[in-house]
């Protein structure tokens, strides 16, 4: 069977820490399986609607585009769920309990990051009436610019899937015993079958059932963790006695992992290579109605990932609450900051039968409706950019070969789930990261082509590489120095949060390399998306003057804009 209640010795090591109560208390009750479960057949029963109704799937235009007829609400909240994985869920209270609320100014980039892409590339892309976001790439570049962009995406999202599959099913073993690659299997299976099944529209009415679940499984939790914390009012004052209680950090230093600088600004240009030029999103905006209907929708984002934000920063508030300064992690009944929350939830809500299999069902809505925006938006992109070109096929045979695409992709994230796997590192950063550092680049490549009519495709091809190549001298360089201090247990005994920042200060000021490497992760979209146009600029302006004006042939800019 897929779940097994017993835990597996020697495959799982740090359950041995989890001091489980010899009752079994911590497990989960048939209530919370049969939960768990309905999440998976109702999703499954959503794509099977749009498998057999409508146009029965049978173009691409309906799988890959749902015929260019969606509207604002159901897209706004597919647009938010597609990067809102368990890697949020988990990652941020998580964040917030160990280091107060500074992160939650990440909702300030929010404002441009979602105007930016509404007003400039979504009347864009939309007016181009693009297949993928990447022949944008060829009309302005040339097809070579067109593939390799298309390659860079590709990678991004299958690594991004590994992280987003494997985060919940971790998690839940450890917490629980639920069987781990049960759970990977399940939930892959079950998605990659309805994306495959279903196309875009199951994609998108899948993601709106499975964002109300995630915002139902964390409301509930919270609720109930402020009863058990003794009411809101003491809550509150155990939370600011704590000092978990931020307020704004203005320090300009570019190395602090979390100032308002670094998420408000930085955070700016991780939201614009999600929400901007992200296939999986501007899938979305292509398949809206009408272009007003797109920018609509792009805005409605805004509440919809102030109140996913709102409610992960409560949620670390309450856990605090819960917990104080004497937290499961430093009293070693787990082993990883990530798996905070759940233990919290099984802690906490042991009495309240059926509340852990809800909080589950959140957990793997949240990643259910991300990876199925992945399946989707990678079996478009491998069919319009790299098969298509090539091959000239049938509308049946196109369809079919897209649905075998999307399969293919399920297989791939599971396997990319065992390479996360292998990997060790705290969620919600690596997710982060990979963003910065495979979507910054991209973010550039467009940015190049938009507002530098000068540059050429020699320029763009060697800009996107610098900007990969920077991001991985950056990204694995930085990982590399702060490996010891990030298997270090983080100081929860402190009471003042200012005091854990005291420590490092005294060596923040590294020279050269170190400083490059110690850049926050936050910075990465903008230093890597900077790289590519900077140095896509200097190779066109240096190819354009050296080379005869036909060996680099720019092609007609917009001109359809
Ligand atoms: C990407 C943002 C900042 C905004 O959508 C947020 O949803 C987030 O922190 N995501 C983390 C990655 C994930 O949840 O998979
Ligand atoms: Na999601």
């Amino acid at each position: 069977s897929l779940i097994s209640e017993t835990h597996a010795g020697p495959a799982v090591p740090y359950l041995s820490s989890l001091n489980m109560d010899p009752t079994g208390q911590k497990y989960f009750t048939i209530i919370d399986y049969v939960i768990f479960a309905l999440l998976l057949v109702a999703s499954m029963a959503i794509g099977l609607y749009y498998a057999f109704t409508g146009g029965r799937q049978s173009t691409t235009q309906e799988f890959m585009y749902a015929d260019r007829s969606m509207k604002c609400l159901p897209l706004s909240l597919s647009l938010m769920a597609t990067f809102q994985s368990a890697v949020a869920i988990i990652g941020t209270p998580a964040e917030v309990y160990a280091n107060g609320t500074q992160y939650w100014f990440i909702g300030c980039c929010y404002i441009l990051g979602l105007l930016i892409p509404a007003h400039i590339f979504i009347p864009m892309f939309y007016r181009l009436h693009l297949t993928s976001v990447y022949q944008y790439l060829e009309l302005r570049f040339c097809k070579a610019v067109r593939i390799c962009g298309t390659v860079t995406f590709i990678f991004q999202m299958v690594v991004y899937m590994g992280v987003g599959i494997y985060t919940p099913a971790l998690a839940l073993n450890a917490v629980t015993g639920f069987h781990l690659w049960g759970a990977v299997l399940a939930t892959g299976l079950v998605c990659t079958l309805y994306t495959a099944l279903g196309g875009l529209k199951a994609v998108v009415w899948t993601d709106v059932f499975q964002t109300v679940v995630m915002f139902t499984g964390q409301l509930a939790v919270i609720i109930v963790g402020v009863h058990q914390a003794g009411g809101l009012s003491d809550a509150w004052v155990k939370v600011r006695d704590g000092g978990r209680i931020s307020g704004i950090d203005l320090n300009p230093d570019p190395t602090v992992r979390h100032t308002f600088w670094t998420l408000g600004v930085g955070g700016v240009f991780l939201m614009l290579s999600l929400y901007g030029v992200n296939q999986a999103q501007v899938q979305r905006y292509l398949s809206s109605r009408t272009e007003k209907e797109a920018v609509m929708s792009c805005y409605m984002v805004f509440p919809c990932l102030q109140v996913a934000l709102m409610l992960s920063c409560l949620m670390g508030l309450v856990m605090f609450a819960c917990y104080g300064n004497n937290s499961p992690l430093e009293q070693q009944y787990i082993t990883s900051k990530d798996q905070m929350v759940l233990y919290f939830v099984m802690d906490m809500l042991q009495n309240f039968p059926g509340l852990p299999g809800l909080f589950v069902a959140c957990l793997f809505s949240a990643s259910l409706s991300t990876i199925s925006s992945a399946f989707n938006s990678l079996a478009t992109v491998t069919m319009v950019d790299l098969i298509k070109p090539h091959y000239s096929m049938t509308e049946a045979r196109a369809t079919l070969l897209s649905k075998m695409l999307a399969l293919s992709y399920g297989i791939i994230c599971v396997a990319m789930a065992y390479v996360v796997h292998l990997m060790n590192s705290s969620v919600l950063q690596a997710a982060l990261s990979i963003f910065g550092m495979v979507g910054g680049p991209l973010l550039g490549l467009f940015c190049l082509g938009i507002f530098f009519p000068c540059a050429n495709s020699i320029g763009a091809v060697a800009g996107l590489a610098a900007g990969l190549v920077m991001a991985f001298w950056v990204g694995i360089g930085g990982f590399l120095s702060r490996m010891p201090s990030s298997v270090q247990v983080l100081p929860f005994n402190s009471t003042n949060t200012s005091e854990n920042i005291t420590v490092p200060i005294s060596t923040s000021i590294p020279a050269g390399l170190n400083g490059l490497y110690s850049l926050s992760y936050m910075w990465y979209s903008a230093l890597n998306s900077s790289t590519v146009v900077l140095i896509g600029l200097i190779i066109s302006f240096m190819t354009e003057t050296f080379l005869p004006s036909n060996a680099v042939s720019p092609v007609e800019h917009e001109t359809s804009v």
